[in-house]
């Protein structure tokens, strides 16, 4: 169903902010014909019974079924499209030896056009049946195929931000798989950034974005280049910041100081910024990406294989540090950001306990990093939304319509709500924790239908 032009009668469920979800329960949410929501209203408001009639009456009225909830669409905040063929192997090694090993040679690939398109298109149309409406990706060092993985978001609809790799440092990126040298990275860059913008039918729904692989795989030369790029055209940066041991610790022995310092001296850290990981983090690091504005896209299933860490969740968001979720695919092997959502948690707890039964409960982990369901679905829904400063993640006047229908009745379904046990202040959790791509029925990007049974998508 095209939600563009209608006004929708049912359940919403959103957490516009950290401290818990609203449940909309009957509500209409009135979609402009350019996907924008024009209003929101729950009955106990003044005005609603007359929106009802008047949309009943215009025959624009869409009324869902009595147990489906609407959610906000998913933002994924970190993911590496070319490593889609590869997901779900290939993760017995350390960061380091995993990116020589197995993915620059993979990403090597993406020279070929062809091959390109059939991965790409398989992943966003993957993505977008699993709720995620917007992504931030990571694509190769290719301008070309970059450029395609950029079109065929628009032509899917998805939101996005897509990255050309930038990489150039002989000492830790292969002869095969790097850029010449510094200028042609920052050329390349430069030129996405021009592409992007002229992509034909392209509104503001697809963005580039500068994309230094991390300090390691980068000169000095490209970071400051990259970094004079972002002050001249105010792009959004991503990159991946202090991730691992190994990570955190090159760029302590090159630079004397942290990946946060670097990043910030080289112009790369600004509202517009989105690091990666983030697991090492010193507290002065923390409040420094606080008072950039940049934000940390928290990949709690990559950070299992390759972090050595869990990130101190609770700790950054304490010190005003704006978080997402990312998936990570494919350090991540899991491209579901309801599966991002439920390791969040699981992490939260184990790093709140410990895990060694061997050392003393009282010493074994970190009092007070649990997350719960609410902040998970906050982080992945309005969090990353605010992480990108996108109108979308929440339900409310002037955001765009980006949202998932969820069918507990779907076929296939794994969602299994009791009416005689479960109210609907639990259907959050229930769907969180146990739904499946067979439950979303209808996602919507800017109110068009991308994906879902229930679209024909
Ligand atoms: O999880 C990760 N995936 C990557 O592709 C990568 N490159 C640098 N650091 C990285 N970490």
């Amino acid at each position: 169903m095209d939600a563009r032009g209608r006004t929708i009668r049912g359940r919403f469920i959103h957490a516009p902010r950290p401290d818990g979800i609203e449940i909309l329960s009957d509500a209409l949410v009135a979609v402009d014909e350019r996907g924008t929501i024009s209003a929101v209203s729950t009955p106990a408001e003044s005005g609603h019974a007359d929106r009802l009639s008047a949309a009943r009456d215009a025959g624009t009225l869409v009324e869902l079924p009595r147990r489906a909830s609407v959610l906000p669409g998913f933002v994924d905040l970190h993911i590496h499209a070319p490593q889609y063929p590869q997901l779900g192997k290939a993760l017995d090694v350390p960061l380091e030896i995993w990116l020589y090993r197995y993915t620059f040679p993979l990403e090597a690939r993406y020279a070929d056009l062809a091959f390109a398109e059939r991965s790409y298109r398989l992943l966003v149309g993957d993505l977008l049946a699993g709720g995620t409406t917007t992504a931030l990706y990571f694509a190769t060092l290719h301008g070309e195929a970059t450029l395609l993985l950029a079109a065929i978001c628009l032509e899917l609809g998805q939101r996005a931000l897509v990255g050309k790799v930038a990489m150039d440092h002989p000492d830790n990126c292969p002869a095969f798989y790097r850029d010449a040298d510094a200028d042609a990275a920052i050329e390349g860059t430069r030129a996405l950034i021009r592409e992007v913008g002229r992509l034909e039918g392209n509104d503001g729904l697809v963005h580039a974005v500068a994309t230094p692989r991390f300090i390691p795989a980068c000169t000095d030369a490209l970071l400051e280049g990259l970094g004079a790029l972002v002050g001249e055209c105010g792009c959004h940066v991503q990159t991946h910041c202090s991730e691992s041991d190994w990570a955190h610790g090159y760029v302590l022995a090159r630079h004397g100081r942290t990946d946060a310092e670097m990043l910030d001296r080289f112009g790369l850290l600004t509202r517009r910024t989105v690091l990666a990981h983030s697991n090492f983090l010193t507290p002065q690091d923390m409040n420094r990406v606080a008072a950039r504005g940049a934000a940390v896209a928290h990949c709690p299933l990559s950070n299992a294989y390759f972090a050595n860490s869990v990130f101190p969740l609770r700790a950054a968001l304490a010190r005003g540090v704006r978080v997402g979720l990312g998936t990570d695919i494919s350090g991540g092997p899991i491209s579901s950001m309801l599966d991002a959502q439920r390791m969040a948690i699981t992490a939260s707890r184990m790093l709140e306990t410990g895990v060694d039964p061997d050392v003393p409960a009282e010493r074994r982990g970190r009092p007070g990093s649990r997350i719960d369901v609410p902040l998970a679905f906050h982080l992945a829904t309005a969090g990353g939304a605010d992480a990108l400063d996108l109108p979308v993640g929440s339900f409310a006047a002037g955001r765009q319509f980006d949202a998932i229908l969820v069918d507990p009745d779907a076929p296939g379904s794994t969602l299994r709500l009791f009416d005689d046990v479960d109210g609907e202040e639990d259907y959050l959790e229930k769907i969180v924790h146990t739904a499946t791509r067979a439950n979303l029925a209808t996602v919507w990007v800017a109110g068009r239908p991308v994906a879902g049974a229930a679209s024909g998508g």
